[in-house]
């Protein structure tokens, strides 16, 4: 089970409406590791998660969960499989306290009587207990990126989907939310799938690298296996 990767992707298509947008995308996910799609805006990217997710059909192909067919399940039981997702532009409840938006991570919580985990939660973002009673939508971008991974955790997922958490933060903040995905991987085993279009942050986490192109993979390495020029023209604008 340890070396068999928490989640494959094979050759699976998506489409919103008659505009394909996955064609054929093909991706491994290694447990207790950092995963990481990058790739030029608009190739498919979050459309990928959201697949994954189960927030947009697969159309062909199969996604296996722990070696389990879970290409056609909704997304609230996947949630409760243990896969969790902070989608891009982070989706916290601006009116409800930080405290009621990590009570929400709770709806996906496999354990109906589970509590949020607070002792671990703040010690790994201590600005949340600070804010705790504070309404979500006066924390700062990198404070709402923080409480989203946050909620995403209380879920006690064993894949995390993360879609561009460092887009609109500060490198300071960018470089700290690296360090605590670092922490939940190697302490906490945690695998997780990053899109990410900062060459920086991504080299700070990722074990494995995937590039995507027009709704498919078309180069997949680690850092060391991928030469800087070959990065450079997949990520180039
Ligand atoms: N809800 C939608 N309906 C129709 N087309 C969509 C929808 N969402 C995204 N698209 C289109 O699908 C394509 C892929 O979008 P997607 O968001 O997956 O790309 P991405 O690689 O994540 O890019 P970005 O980095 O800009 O988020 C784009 O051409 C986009 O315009």
């Amino acid at each position: 089970m340890m070396n068999t990767p928490v989640l494959t992707v094979n050759n699976i298509s998506a489409a919103y409406g008659q505009s394909i947008i996955l064609r054929g995308t093909t991706l491994s996910v290694k447990r207790g590791a950092v995963t990481t799609v990058m790739g030029r805006n608009g190739v498919g990217k979050t459309t990928l998660l959201k697949t994954i997710m189960g927030l947009l059909p697969a159309q062909e192909g199969s996604i296996l969960f722990n070696n389990e067919n879970i290409t056609a399940l909704p997304p609230h039981k996947k949630a409760k499989a243990g896969i969790a997702y902070v989608p891009q532009g982070r989706e916290i409840i601006p009116r409800l306290s930080v405290y009621e938006n990590l009570l929400l991570g709770l709806e996906a919580h496999p354990d109906r009587k589970a509590k949020i985990p607070e002792e671990e939660i703040y010690s790994l973002f201590p600005i949340l207990k600070d804010f705790r009673k504070r309404a979500g939508g006066n924390l700062s971008g990198g404070q709402q990126q923080q409480l989203s991974i946050a909620r995403a955790l209380v879920s006690n997922p064993s894949l995390l989907l993360l879609d561009e958490p460092t887009e609109g933060i500060q490198p300071s903040i960018a470089q700290e939310i690296g360090s605590i995905l670092q922490q939940l991987v190697q302490q906490k085993g945690l695998s997780v799938l990053l899109v990410e279009q900062k060459i920086d942050f991504a080299n700070q986490v990722t074990d494995h690298y995937y590039f995507m192109d027009r709704g498919r993979m078309v180069l997949d390495g680690t850092a060391e296996e991928l030469k800087h020029s070959e990065l450079e023209k997949h990520i180039a604008v």
